[in-house]
């Protein structure tokens, strides 16, 4: 982290001292989300990075500038570069009412790569400044919003700083009638503003130059927050100067710990930035590339910036080189699946006019990369060991973790008119670039039996990685991250006790015996496809639709219902056939850490690299639950009982026994000394640990299996 923060900015040493209060971020999740989510972040970022130097590949890591709650450590690479980079936006000009700002051409014929550039005001009239690619966003957590509660969408703390940009949601706290999210974009200049048609804060802001055309007809549009922008005007300028100088205020007085900075909606804790460095060997060793992500970046500040830009004079400024994607190899390009425009309406209906989305979908590779879930199965780890490879460019979620976009949730951004805020939340990467993104959220996996066909429609080259867990395990896990949900009263014993009763009381009246606890019969289609039965597809129906019916109010959480994997999997395999989706047991994660990353990128088509070095992330901090409501003996087999019949189901789909029902211990004495047991090793070691029963459980009353 040192050595990066010294080749970023000639004030970094500064920076560092601004930076000694870490930041804070908001989340709807605070307590138990707020835990995972440092571990998540904790400067994992400039760690991998520095890890993958060396490699001889290029290195694309997304920075946060949040800082850790726990060690007090601030993430500040990407925070001193925003500073810095606002100041060399402010020198020349950008942000200044106005001054040096000159409109750009609307043939240019490289628009994204000069983005933010000055230049002469060569064919329009009308005003004559303009301003490219300038203003900060940071969205809100609309995230964090997800599906129900408890099913972990969000991961606390917003959207991505996204290159530099004006939107509704600017302050990420719900100040959405601030004028800028219609009137102040300069889309004919790269910038606009966005209104939020979602309801949410997920804004839907690019630049597009391409639309530059269209400028003028768009401005009353955007004057009505359309989400369109466009070409700014002189007051336009005027405002959006008075926002980066207001973002600028925002992240100095957030670097000296303003919590009142954060409170307002987090918006400078959420600045991000994209940081591509070309590793030791390729002769430009100690360079560093800063781009700014989000979607901006979506109108090609992902590439590189034009000689004599004002992109180009930023990076020399911040002695920053250019990201370079040709020192991929050819023999690791990952298939580039555009997203799917064939539906998109036209405009007319008063939906947000798909223009900007069909013209980008075109060229823009979508998302080839999902990791569903499974939740607490390990899934930011692997999320994260999938991203820090040098071809995976991660999508815009925000500082915690890269992970949990949630574009695929219903409600969220799914649809053809909202192609726009899916294509908003990934990097550019074109065809041509042997780069791919991704997305990790676990409420796909289990919130909505749609979302795989969702994401097939927009990439058909799309992969699906589960991280799957001991499902007794998962569900314990689950409930100490979501001891707050249960208001601290229903312990453990009794959720499972009253839920799998419920569940299975439910499933067996709904389903039929048969498919409550025997293997379907399906037929295999094309390329792995199943088939399945008009009854197995009821079935699997109602898998999705019980979650209301076959809860219990003791269980908000559903952590019994989560643990059915069976279903959810047979979900995606169904849609994406076997050969397309990978199923990893997050206990290999842990005992095989090593092979079985490299057995994902070997599914994923990856180049191979060295992922010695990875860490565990998202461990959950011990909650303070007293002893009576934790797990114990009778919970435990409960559970296991429960989940032995989809467990085997599972194995049947999959070809393979996960062998999750050797997962256990035999009983001598009390339940608390269970729950020693388990605290010292988790449920799913259980079967890893004979030295330890040898040594101390047994004389504490444990047997081996
Ligand atoms: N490498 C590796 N191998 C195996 N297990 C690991 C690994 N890294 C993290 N973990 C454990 O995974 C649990 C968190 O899972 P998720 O990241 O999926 O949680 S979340 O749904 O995103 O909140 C969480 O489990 P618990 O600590 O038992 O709750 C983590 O400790």
């Amino acid at each position: 982290m040192e050595a990066r923060k010294d080749l970023l900015s000639p004030s970094s040493e500064d920076d560092d001292d601004d930076l000694g209060e870490p930041a804070t971020s908001k989340g709807n999740s605070e307590g138990v989300k707020r835990g995972s989510r440092d571990d998540k972040t904790g400067g994992k970022a400039g760690t991998a990075d520095e890890d993958r130097e060396g490699q001889g590949l290029p290195l694309a890591v997304a920075a946060s500038a949040t800082g850790d709650d726990e060690t007090g450590e601030p993430e500040i690479l990407a925070h001193a570069a925003a500073k810095e980079f606002i100041g060399v936006l402010a020198e020349a000009g950008i942000g200044a009412e106005g001054e040096g700002l000159e409109e750009r051409s609307e043939d240019d014929d490289d628009a994204g790569v000069r983005v933010g550039e000055k230049r002469p005001d060569d064919d329009k009239g009308e005003g004559g400044e303009g301003v490219v690619g300038v203003g900060v966003r940071a969205s809100d957590d609309a995230d964090d919003e997800l599906g129900e509660a408890g099913q972990g969408g969000g991961s606390g703390g917003g959207g991505a700083a996204a290159g530099l940009r004006g939107s509704a949601d600017d302050d990420g706290g719900g100040d959405s009638n601030e004028t800028e999210g219609g009137g102040a974009g300069g889309r004919a200049a790269g910038l606009r503003g966005s209104a939020d048609d979602d309801g949410g804060d997920v804004a839907d802001g690019r630049s597009d130059p391409s639309a530059a055309t269209s400028a003028e007809k768009d401005e009353d549009q955007a004057e009505e927050g359309d989400g369109l922008g466009s070409r700014a005007s002189s007051t336009d300028v005027k405002q959006i100067g008075q926002r980066i100088r207001a973002r600028s205020r925002r992240l100095d007085s957030l670097a000296t710990g303003d919590e009142s900075v954060a409170a307002a909606g987090g918006a400078a804790a959420d600045a991000r930035a994209l940081v591509a460095t070309t590793p030791t060997g390729g002769g430009d060793a100690d360079r560093v590339s800063l781009v700014w992500m989000g979607p901006s970046a979506s109108d090609g500040l992902w590439r590189e910036p034009g000689e004599g830009s004002l992109w180009a004079e930023a990076f020399s400024r911040l002695r920053l080189t250019r990201w370079k994607p040709q020192h991929v190899s050819e023999s690791c390009r990952i298939p580039c699946g555009h997203w799917n425009t064939a539906s998109l309406p036209d405009g007319k209906s008063g939906a947000p006019p798909p223009i900007l989305a069909r013209e980008q979908a075109g060229f823009q590779c979508a998302p080839s990369v999902f990791v569903p879930g499974t939740q607490k199965g390990a899934s930011t780890f692997l999320f994260h060991a999938i991203s820090w490879h040098p071809q995976m460019v991660q999508p815009l979620r925000g500082a915690h973790g890269f992970k949990e976009t949630g574009r695929y949730s219903p409600g969220v951004a799914l649809g053809a008119n909202k192609l726009g805020l899916r294509l908003a939340a990934f990097p550019f990467i074109e065809e041509h670039e042997n780069f791919a993104t991704g997305d990790g959220s676990v409420v796909y996996m289990i919130q909505n039996m749609d979302v795989p066909e969702a994401i097939l429609a927009d990439n058909p080259h799309a992969k699906i990685v589960f991280a799957l867990r001991d499902p007794v395990a998962r569900a314990w896990s689950d409930f100490r991250f979501l001891w707050n949900i249960y208001s601290r009263t229903n312990g453990f014993p009794s959720v499972v006790r009253d839920s799998v009763r419920k569940t299975r009381d439910c499933f067996a009246s709904h389903m039929g015996e048969s498919h409550s606890h025997k293997p379907f019969e399906f037929g295999a289609g094309g390329a792995g496809q199943l088939t399945l039965s008009e009854e197995d597809e009821n079935a699997l129906k109602y898998f999705y639709n019980s979650s209301g019916r076959c809860g219990t109010s003791n269980d908000p959480g559903h952590i019994i219902r989560k643990g059915i994997y069976y279903f959810q999997v047979l979900n995606w395999i169904r849609v994406f056939g076997r050969d397309n989706v990978m199923v990893v047991d997050s206990a290999d994660l842990k005992s095989r850490q090593k092979e079985t990353v490299e057995e994902v990128y070997r599914f994923l088509g990856l180049c191979p690299v060295d992922v010695s070095r990875l860490e565990p992330e998202n461990v959950t901090p011990p909650p303070n639950i007293p002893d009576h409501k934790k797990i114990n003996a009778e919970s435990f087999k409960a559970l296991q009982d429960f989940y032995e019949p989809f467990n085997k189901k599972l194995y049947q789909l999959l070809g393979r026994d996960l062998g999750w029902e050797k997962n256990t211990f035999k009983l001598r004495e009390a339940s608390e000394t269970v729950v020693s047991f388990w605290e010292r090793f988790g449920a799913d070691n259980a079967h890893a640990s004979e030295g330890w029963l040898q040594e101390q459980a047994q004389p504490m009353g444990f047997l081996a299996p």
